[in-house]
């Protein structure tokens, strides 16, 4: 029997849809923190593919999620293009900012990113072994845009401006980046699924903060052209994009970019996507990630809006973002129980 993801990324209506959870191995499981400290930090786990396999599972295990993501993180792929990456605690990602690291050209070729993400391709291979039958194991990557502009800046930050001013300054140059990041992306992504990954999600996380022909030319057009190439190859692979905080640029995005599906962010309304958007296909997510940390009477409310509203309709259940480490795990049982019809 096909598992229930791959039949609602196919476009099946499903009386209880789906779920897993962005961020759903994380700080919030006491166990991942346990596994975290005995890998060393977090890089050091995301390239160790039996502790790496470990805290992918943890949550599977846990929660019976339908589907596992790969552990590991969208800024690999910078570091496999020779960028330094370092994870400042209680910050986040830190790298060289590629005009100080020597820019485009001090890059390595997209080709060359396999030595650096070998032991993901690794973990891939042991979570097709041992994650059970019936679960869908989940490849991803950042989208370039995303990933460009943590390596100009070197950092995230909130408006991306300095992405921004690349754009404004040298737009053929960035243009140049994308490119770059592409290819890596396309390479990456190629070995997990041909690893064992079954579906493939492309995180845009920054892509609100593209408008116009900027969203055009650095979300949409590097998304369909990475969509093709891999259609291409695994044409039997679905694609989850999610364009984040793209509001009205949303609609037609998984037209445009041959996307199987669009991950929604929690500023959408999920009637407005029921009506705009699951026509084109599935949709997933929605859910605002601070349920899993008040819970209560929303949280099932919330719950309950989200799958009615979806219910005519391909739809994998979902958070629009992250869950947060101060997450309740209790809060995360009781909405799977929810959508499961508890
Ligand atoms: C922008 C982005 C990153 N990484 C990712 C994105 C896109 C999705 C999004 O918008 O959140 C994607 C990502 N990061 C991680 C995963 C693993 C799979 C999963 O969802 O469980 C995935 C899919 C692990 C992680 N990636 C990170 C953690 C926390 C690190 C830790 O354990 O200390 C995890 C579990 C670190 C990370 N990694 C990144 C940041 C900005 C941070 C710091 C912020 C934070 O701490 O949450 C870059």
């Amino acid at each position: 029997m096909t598992k229930t993801i791959l039949r609602a990324l196919r476009g099946e209506r499903q009386d209880v849809p789906p779920i897993w959870m962005m961020r759903q191995a994380g700080r919030y499981l006491p166990e991942y923190r346990a596994t975290r400290a005995e890998a060393g930090d977090f890089l050091k786990l995301c390239y160790n593919p039996e502790l790496a396999a470990e805290v992918t599972l943890q949550p599977i295990r846990r929660f019976g999620f339908d589907a596992a993501i790969l552990f590991a993180d969208i800024l690999l792929v910078p570091q496999a293009l020779g960028q330094d990456l370092w994870f400042v605690t209680g910050e986040g990602p830190r790298l060289t900012p590629l005009a100080e690291a020597g820019g485009l050209a001090a890059l390595r070729g997209a080709d060359d990113v396999h030595d650096t993400l070998a032991p993901i391709y690794e973990t891939v291979r042991i979570l097709s072994r041992e994650l059970p039958p019936e679960v869908t194991l989940i490849g991803f990557a950042g989208a370039p845009w995303t990933v460009a502009t943590y390596m100009v800046a070197g950092r995230g930050s909130k408006d991306q401006g300095a992405a921004h001013r690349m754009i404004a300054e040298d737009r053929a140059g960035f243009a140049a980046l994308i490119g770059r990041i592409e290819q890596a992306t396309i390479a990456y992504v190629s070995a997990q699924i041909e690893a064992g990954a079954e579906v493939v999600k492309l995180f845009d996380s920054w892509a609100g903060s593209l408008k116009g022909t900027d969203f055009d030319d650095f979300a949409l057009a590097p998304t369909a052209r990475i969509i093709a190439a891999l259609k291409a190859r695994h044409p039997h692979v679905p694609v989850i994009a999610f364009p984040r905080e793209a509001k009205e640029r949303y609609i037609g995005f998984a037209r445009a970019t041959g996307a199987d599906c669009l991950a929604l962010d929690n500023s959408v309304s999920a009637d407005w996507a029921a009506a705009n958007l699951q026509p084109d296909g599935c949709v997933q997510g929605n859910l605002a990630p601070g349920h899993m940390v008040t819970g209560g009477p929303a949280l099932d409310a919330e719950t309950r809006r989200i799958v009615q509203a979806f219910s005519g309709g391909p739809h994998v259940f979902n958070l629009g973002h992250g869950i947060t480490p101060d997450a309740d795990p209790a809060n995360v049982a009781r909405m799977i129980e929810v959508v499961r019809g508890g």
